[in-house]
């Protein structure tokens, strides 16, 4: 029986896990923590769980202009509760997870895991696990899948301390709401948390060390998602780079880099992640990281030891859930002999879960711009589809992009509330090479969001050089 190794039990080790046990392989996965790692824990499932209570608050904007009157100002948010929710979900993902992967006749053990060969090269591997009393137990391998995951980037400067410097890991030990929340850092992590805080009624500002928030995203959406920060009272400090955070009264203080200073009751960290690759025995089986630490990987999860795979969040590749699980089951395929395809990450669909949500798949407009790729483009605003009318919604669009000559359809973008539910169809287009011709033929419902992709799909045939 193949004796497979995973160290950590996030989204990458658990679905390898499962993968592996159906394929009949003698697995055991290794978790410092609970199953379901970073992302059940700390990261993804937490701050969607939040941002439910944010959408619910969200959607009561512009009740007045359908007719129902509320006052806003006192439609509160029980921190407890929410928090109460937030931990009750996780925890019980986690169990759910463990339950299903033990059912698979995976072994789990609760303990740290580090790779010990006696030297490079073998074609056996040993990883040692030290549990919680400090004892160990050393394991054998053929195939050993490191997926150890990241955490919260801590700037020397402005280490959290758990109270007033916060990592988003902590928010949900706070006993009260913020006054007034600095968001330090605007990439997708500070822009959902941002987002939620402003939309629960917390005074936020958000510190950017750009002109913009989310710089790795599509610019018209991230103005999109500014323009609503700004309509709800956010604020945004640009080309602002924090230096340091310090305690001061009953707040902190934010020091930028240009000499500004900026004021609130807390601060929240959101700086980036570091993968979780010290310490773990790569030296003993000749495996060195890339300059941020990551662990290199081909597009089958291979590392460069010979048996050693890698997956998830420690190969930096796309921090996604998705991903991480994905490569997680093409390493154990992989490994197992199965027939295998690359993973292809431009066919990867991702959301920011802010409000409105930002959804996209394939090429980018970026890369169309900079002339990378040749693409003939469409962009419908949300304003011009006959449901967003009714339901009174007006920041969002459709972008789908498609290839100059057959018409494929190669991207899009959807800003929206929901977004993530809509971009499933842009997906399937992108993933089977469907046209923009297969989209303007297809019914969507009447009226309906998605009816602006069969729409963009319609404008984009009318250029259509083959039509
Ligand atoms: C705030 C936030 C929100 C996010 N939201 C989303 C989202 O909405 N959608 C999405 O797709 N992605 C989201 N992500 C990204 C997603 O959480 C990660 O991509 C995902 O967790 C990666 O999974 P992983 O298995 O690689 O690592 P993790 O989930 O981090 O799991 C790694 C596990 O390994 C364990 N471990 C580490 N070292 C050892 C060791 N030596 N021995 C034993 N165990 C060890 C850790 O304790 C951890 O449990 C979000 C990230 C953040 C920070
Ligand atoms: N919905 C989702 O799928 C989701 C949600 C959250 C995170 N993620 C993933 O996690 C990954 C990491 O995202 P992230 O936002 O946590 O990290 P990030 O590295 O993308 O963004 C961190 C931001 O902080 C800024 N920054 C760094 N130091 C700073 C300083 N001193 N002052 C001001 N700004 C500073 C950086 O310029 C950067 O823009 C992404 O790849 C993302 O895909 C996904």
């Amino acid at each position: 029986m193949t004796r497979i190794v995973i160290m950590g039990g996030g989204p990458a080790g658990y679905e390898s896990a499962l993968v592996a046990a159906q394929h009949g392989a003698d697995v055991t996965v290794i978790d410092q923590n609970a199953l379901g790692g970073g992302c059940v824990l700390y990261d993804c499932v937490p701050s969607k769980t939040l941002i439910a209570t944010s959408g619910a608050r969200a959607g009561l904007h512009g009740m007045g202009e359908l007719g129902v009157s509320l006052d806003l100002d006192n439609v509160t948010v029980d921190n407890h509760v929410v928090h109460g929710r937030v931990k009750g979900l996780a925890l019980a993902q986690s169990a759910d997870i463990k339950a299903r992967v033990q059912r698979e006749g995976v072994r789990v053990l609760t303990g740290t895991a580090r790779l010990c060969d006696a030297e490079p090269g073998l074609a056996v591997h040993e990883v040692e696990v030290t549990v919680d009393g400090g004892e160990t137990e050393r394991l054998t391998a053929d195939f050993v899948l490191i997926a150890t995951g990241a955490t919260p980037r801590v700037l020397p400067g402005a280490v959290p301390d758990g109270e007033r410097i916060l990592d988003w890991r902590q928010l949900y030990d706070l006993d009260e709401m913020p006054e007034h929340l600095i968001v330090v850092g605007s990439g997708v992590t500070g822009a959902e948390f941002a987002s939620a805080y402003t939309e629960m009624g917390v005074r936020v500002t958000v510190v950017s060390s750009r002109d913009r928030i989310m710089p790795h995203e599509d610019a018209d959406a991230a103005a999109v998602i500014e323009e609503v920060f700004s309509q709800r009272g956010a604020t945004l400090a640009k080309h602002a780079r924090a230096e340091k955070v310090e305690r001061a009264g009953d707040g902190v203080v934010v020091h930028l880099s240009d000499g500004r200073t900026i004021e609130g009751s807390h601060a929240l960290m959101t700086v980036g992640s570091v993968p979780n690759t010290t310490g773990i025995g790569l030296e003993t089986v000749g495996i060195e990281t890339d300059s941020r630490g990551f662990v290199p990987v081909d597009r089958v999860s291979r590392t460069g030891a010979s048996g050693i795979y890698a997956a998830g969040d420690c190969t930096g590749l796309l921090m996604l859930a998705s991903v991480a699980s994905m490569q997680g089951r093409i390493a154990m395929w992989h490994a197992l002999g199965e027939g295998v395809s690359p993973i292809k990450l431009k066919t990867v669909a991702a959301n920011v879960f802010t409000h409105p949500e930002l959804a996209t798949v394939g090429i980018s407009q970026q890369a169309i711009d900079a002339g990378e790729v040749p693409a003939r483009t469409i962009m419908l605003p949300l304003a011009t589809n006959p449901r967003a009318k009714m339901e009174g919604l007006r920041h969002g669009f459709v972008k789908l992009f498609c290839r100059p000559a057959t018409g494929v359809v190669i991207g899009g973008v959807v800003v929206a509330p929901m977004a993530s539910e809509q971009i499933l169809p842009i997906a399937l287009a992108v993933q089977n090479q469907l046209t923009a011709h297969d989209l303007a033929l297809t019914f969507a419902v009447y009226p309906s969001l998605s009816g602006s992709l069969t729409e963009a799909g319609r404008q984009l045939m009318r250029h259509d050089d083959l039509d």
